[in-house]
């Protein structure tokens, strides 16, 4: 039986990039979005990929949701985690009954996946790249980094290995684990790293290098390690997030060495702030936080693990969320002083 094309559920930054790299591979993919003058700007005149990496055009076959039809054996979902469950309730009836959903997100939506079309029809994916959508059928791919895929009760399968061979087409260097969970917690320590440095307008690396503001990303990377490690996870470390380094009881200066590393890492892309910074500075629309970052606190809560850099910083990113703060560093400020109280 001949495959289906893979569908790419939201072919924003990180979906579109994919989307055009396979598709210019010549892999069978169709990009899925529900912004229309996008879907129009990749099927007719094509997907632009620009920055340092690569830059290229290519022609992608896209649908708007309701333009959907049939069923599907690989859907990649690449939408922003609050919209997960939406486009899980659009996607669901064209997944084809052993096929399966990959989640090209940050935060846990394995497990949201895995609750509307069942834990066998989920696959695990971590992806660090960076990538800006920049407007229809314009996206800026700002570095490689970290593209990690694995099942969700780490078994290693003829599906998972095909997989890996297809994201090896768009990063040689992508990671075969059965400890894909280790990799998304890890994920969720630099992902609340990445959150605080939206606070105010300096770059990533700024933010990281700068020795006053050492003490929030230590904090919020012990806190989300504690977690992990209270629930049982194991977690990996990427592009210079080591997370033995944060773990319970390890030393000051291995944390720091590790923020010295992911201030590096970052002074290297072209995408010099997080996507949440540009959700809140250029989109003016609200962030992942509730279902990255509140979902720890939640977590910890169920383990008993007190979580209080990453409640304030929920708090802070729903102020500049809700206008009743500014993206500053007197914001930034206030998550050092709960730090530092801590
Ligand atoms: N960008 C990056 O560098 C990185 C991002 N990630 C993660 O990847 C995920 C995707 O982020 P990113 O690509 O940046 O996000 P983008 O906003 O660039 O892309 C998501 C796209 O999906 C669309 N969309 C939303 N809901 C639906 C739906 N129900 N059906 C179809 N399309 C939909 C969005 O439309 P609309 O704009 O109208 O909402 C948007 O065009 C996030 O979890 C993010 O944290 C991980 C690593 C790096
Ligand atoms: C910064 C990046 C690309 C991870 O490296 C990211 O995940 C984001 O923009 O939210």
């Amino acid at each position: 039986m001949a495959e289906t094309p893979i569908l790419i559920w939201g072919a924003g930054a990180i979906g579109g990039t994919l989307g055009a790299y396979w598709a210019r591979a010549g892999m069978p993919v169709v990009l899925v979005d529900q912004v229309a003058d996008h879907v129009e700007a990749c099927r007719s005149r094509g997907l632009h990929i620009s920055g340092p990496i690569e830059d290229f055009t290519q022609v992608v076959p896209a649908l708007t949701p309701d333009q959907v039809t049939g069923r599907f054996d690989i859907i990649v979902l690449a939408v922003k985690a609050q919209a997960t469950e939406a486009a899980l309730q659009q996607l669901s009836p064209h997944l084809s009954a052993n096929g399966y959903v990959l989640s090209a997100q940050n935060g846990l939506n394995e497990l949201t996946i895995a609750d509307a079309v069942g834990k066998e029809r989920t696959m695990g994916c971590f992806v660090n790249f960076g990538a800006d959508w920049h407007g229809p059928g314009e996206i800026l791919f700002g570095n490689r980094a970290a593209v990690v895929v694995g099942e969700i009760d780490g078994s290693v399968r003829d599906r998972t290995k095909a997989m890996h061979e297809r994201l090896m087409v768009f990063e040689p260097a992508a990671v075969l684990t059965d400890n894909i969970w280790g990799y998304l917690w890890g994920k969720l320590a630099y992902g609340a790293m990445l959150f605080a440095t939206a606070l105010n307008n300096d770059s990533m690396a700024e933010n990281l290098a700068d020795p006053r503001r050492t003490v929030v990303f230590e904090q919020l990377g012990r806190e989300v390690m504690a977690v992990a490690k209270a629930r049982g996870v194991v977690p990996v470390g990427f592009n210079g997030f080591d997370p033995e380094l944060f773990a319970p009881g390890a030393s000051e200066a291995g944390a720091r060495a590790s923020i010295a590393a992911l201030a590096e890492f970052n002074r290297h892309t072209a995408k010099t702030h997080s996507g949440i910074w540009r959700d809140l500075a250029v989109r003016k629309r609200r962030t992942e936080i509730d279902p990255q970052i509140g979902v720890i606190a939640r977590l910890g809560a169920e383990v008993g693990v007190d979580t209080p850099a990453i409640a304030k910083l929920v708090e802070l990113i729903h102020a500049i969320e809700d206008g009743s703060k500014p993206m500053a560093m007197t914001t930034f400020q206030e998550l050092i002083d709960t730090c530092r109280s801590t």
